[in-house]
């Protein structure tokens, strides 16, 4: 029988794979920010000159078949085999959330704990339903942001003891 990555496996994997797999697929910002060549320059055969506006399309770069399988496929445990070289701190061009370079997100790791710990806590203490048990719609708008397609319906549960959840206040 072949292998499937249940919710539980899922949930056993160290968040930051799920996170990087998150991010690859739904980038923050699908288009960087702007940036200026500040000099000419030739890139892969293109004459860029200074001056030129130039926009990456870090979406389209994160779903490139060429270097991801499945590449629109959510598959937190590639970040385990085929790519577990690869972070997103601006060092591996097939995957920049937060850009790269001297101008890349100065928040990187201060988002990558928050979204870990988020992650983590989210998953530990909640159950998640969709209301009529259907796969949530994961296509996105477009937009500056990544907005849902469809808005988000799920029926939230407490997993742990109820105590667990009482303020200590
Ligand atoms: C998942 C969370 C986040 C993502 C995906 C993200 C992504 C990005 C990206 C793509 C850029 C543009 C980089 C470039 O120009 O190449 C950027 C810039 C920036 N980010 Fe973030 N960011 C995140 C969280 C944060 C947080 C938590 C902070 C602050 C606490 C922050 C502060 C900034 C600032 C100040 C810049 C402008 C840097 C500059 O232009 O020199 N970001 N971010």
């Amino acid at each position: 029988m072949a292998f499937t990555w249940s919710k539980i496996t899922y949930m056993r994997l160290d968040p930051i794979f799920l996170t990087k797999e998150t991010l690859r697929l739904y980038p923050a910002a699908p288009l960087s920010v702007i940036h200026e060549a500040i000099e000419d320059c030739t890139v892969n055969g293109y004459h860029v000159s200074a001056g030129t506006w130039l926009i990456f399309n870090l979406q389209k770069i994160h779903r490139d078949q060429q270097v991801w399988s499945d590449p629109c496929e959510f598959r937190p445990e590639r970040f385990l085999t085929t790519h577990k070289d690869v972070d997103v701190r601006g060092q591996n061009f097939e995957l920049i959330p937060f850009g790269s370079g001297r101008r890349m997100c100065p928040g990187v790791s201060f988002a990558l704990q928050i979204l870990r710990l988020t992650l983590a806590n989210v998953l530990h203490w909640f159950e998640f339903e969709t209301p009529s048990d259907e796969p949530v719609d994961m296509r996105e708008e477009a937009g500056l942001t990544s907005p849902k397609a469809t808005p988000l319906e799920v029926h939230i549960t407490p997993r742990l003891p109820a105590f667990l959840y009482e303020s200590t206040n």
